[in-house]
């Protein structure tokens, strides 16, 4: 009842839950043989990382460490604010630790950029990004992200994570919602 109603709000499934699971299990296989025999930290930045982080880490055939950051830049609208805010900070030090980030979407770059330079000042061992979209035509800096699972259209989509407003985040699949929802 819920789910259709969600459903209703949007315009098109742009990737489905099928779709994400495989591209998931193909970058778990690449992760876990460049990280073979080192210790592997991911941070996920909450809240929309929450879904890739989960399912990410479990097609992950390898020990790993896993902690948090919660950074916004988007409040409620549709658009990056540019001004990134540390919601909460890791929990653990990271200096020589190898760490993979781990991220639901690079849409401007703005926030992973100003992320990586927060986490680069902390002294890592090595710092990777894992994103499971980017979005190359919005890219407003140049960030270098090693997995990338797929390169999107510029659009705002929701699902898997992603959030309009705090909802959506709940939808297995990633979709464009219908123009009356936000306009
Ligand atoms: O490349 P950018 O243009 O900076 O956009 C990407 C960031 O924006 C979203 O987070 P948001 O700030 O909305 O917080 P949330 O994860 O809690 O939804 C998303 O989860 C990324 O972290
Ligand atoms: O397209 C998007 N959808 C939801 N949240 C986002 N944060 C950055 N880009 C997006
Ligand atoms: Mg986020």
């Amino acid at each position: 009842m819920q789910q259709a109603d969600v459903a209703g709000d949007l315009e098109k499934v742009l990737v489905t839950e099928e779709q994400i699971a495989g591209r998931l299990a193909e970058l778990a296989e690449q992760i876990a043989a460049d990280y073979e025999g080192r210790d592997l930290l991911l941070v996920g930045v909450l809240k929309g990382a929450v879904m890739v982080m989960a399912d990410l880490s479990r097609a992950l055939r390898i020990h790993v460490d896993m902690d948090w950051m919660a950074v916004s830049s988007y409040g409620s609208g549709t658009k990056s604010s540019g001004v990134v805010r540390i919601l909460k900070d890791l929990d653990r030090d990271i200096s020589g630790r190898h760490v993979l980030v781990v991220e639901d979407i690079i849409d401007s770059g703005l926030t992973l950029s100003w992320l990586l330079a927060n986490l680069r000042s902390r002294q890592p061992a090595s710092l990777e990004v894992a994103a499971l979209l980017r979005k190359p035509e919005a890219a407003k800096v140049d960030v270098d992200v090693r997995y990338v699972g797929f390169d999107i259209p510029e659009e705002f989509v929701v699902g898997y994570g992603l959030d309009y407003a705090e909802k959506y985040r709940n939808l297995p699949f990633v979709g464009t919602l219908a123009p009356h929802v936000y306009r």
